[in-house]
């Protein structure tokens, strides 16, 4: 057996059945109630379902590993009627394909709350976003359920789903009456692939484009202006030449187009002096992107350090671009931006 294989298996099909469950949640509406949390961001019966999917399998398959995931249960804690709402669509899953997984709605909060790990530097640790991008999952647009495992603060395996993207890359985000539903998934060292989430056409090796000049490149970015600078990313791909107007989705599937080749460079320049970056928004995108041909730092050229605790407070800012052409980014980056840590 291969590296990780184990790993990579459980990875997957936790990934599968928790995306399966976020389509399912979006087809009924039931994603419609959503509950405010501290930070304002939308959270969905939809997230805390597939972090409680997700945590119940590494829990099965890994119980000594600890989890940083992005949900906790304290909201379903207070609210009766929430929490028997997810219980009943993540019992439905259960009962389809594994019975016994979780068996009654404390055991559901329990396996939420498997995500509390406050990270480190040794050892091995999952990090999960049960949905990235939960706005996009609102608004019928990209999201992604990411789960990464990282050791001594490097990441060595990364899973993205990614139940919208189209499955052939040459495919638009906007394609009419294409197949839609992607995996990507790398091992450090045994490069990135992509399989169908609907069908067992198997898995396909996925690299990024190589492009010889940045003038070619297509720039992918957040949707929303507050997680990442659009006016001055404008300006930066101007600067590099880029005529192609940015695509812009919400999610890790931005890691996921970048390593395809749908899409070549990835800026995520801060908005905000304060706010840190969540390892649960990058581990699994960094991997795959490494993996593809690319390279990841921050807009300082520094690696992401995964091993810092629940956030990646060493860095600010991330791009990612093909290995050929990040250092030429990085120049542009630095010279529109100078000292400041923060854009617009
Ligand atoms: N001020 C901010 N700057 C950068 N990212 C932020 C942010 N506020 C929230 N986010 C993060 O941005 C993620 C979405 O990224 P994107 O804009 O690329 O889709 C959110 O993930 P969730 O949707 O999982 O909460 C959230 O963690
Ligand atoms: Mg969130
Ligand atoms: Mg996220
Ligand atoms: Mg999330």
């Amino acid at each position: 057996m291969s590296y990780l294989a184990t790993e990579k298996q459980t990875a997957l099909s936790a990934v599968t059945l928790a995306s399966k469950l976020t389509e399912k949640i979006f087809r009924s509406l039931a994603g419609a109630s959503t509950v405010s949390k501290d930070d304002k961001s939308p959270v969905t019966i939809a997230d805390f379902g597939a972090q409680a999917l997700v945590n119940a399998v590494l829990a099965r398959d890994f119980p000594e590993d600890p989890v940083v995931g992005e949900e906790d249960s304290a909201v379903l804690q207070g609210n009766t009627e929430l929490k028997a709402k997810v219980w009943d669509l993540v019992r439905g899953v259960v009962e389809e394909g594994l019975p016994g997984l979780i068996k009654d709605e404390e055991e559901m909060c329990a396996m939420i709350d498997r995500g509390s790990y406050a990270g480190s530097d040794k050892g091995r640790m999952w990090a999960l976003d049960p949905i990235d991008g939960t706005k996009g999952f609102l608004r019928g647009g990209q999201y992604a359920v990411c789960l990464a495992l990282i050791k001594d603060g490097e990441v060595e395996l990364g899973v993205i789903g990614c139940p919208n993207l189209p499955v052939d890359k040459t495919a638009g985000i906007e394609a009419e009456g294409v197949e839609r539903g992607i995996i990507t998934h790398a091992i450090k060292g045994q490069g990135s692939f992509q399989r169908s989430l609907h069908s067992d056409s198997g898995d396909a090796q996925v690299t990024m484009r190589t492009i010889s000049s940045t003038a070619e490149a297509t720039f992918c970015e957040s949707v929303e202006s507050g997680h990442s600078a659009h006016t001055t990313q404008h300006s930066i791909a101007t600067a590099l030449g880029i005529t192609a107007p940015s695509v812009r989705m919400d999610s890790q599937s931005k890691y996921a187009s970048i390593a395809r080749g749908s899409g070549d460079i990835y800026l995520r320049l801060p908005v905000s002096a304060t706010y840190e970056e969540k390892i649960w928004d990058h581990a699994s995108g960094v991997v795959i992107v490494e993996e593809a041909g690319g390279k990841v730092t921050d807009m300082f050229g520094k690696r992401l350090d995964f091993g810092m605790g629940r956030t990646l407070r060493a860095n600010k800012g991330v791009i990612a671009a093909p290995v050929g052409v990040h250092g030429r980014v990085m120049e542009v980056v630095r010279g529109v931006m100078g000292d400041n840590i923060v854009a617009k």
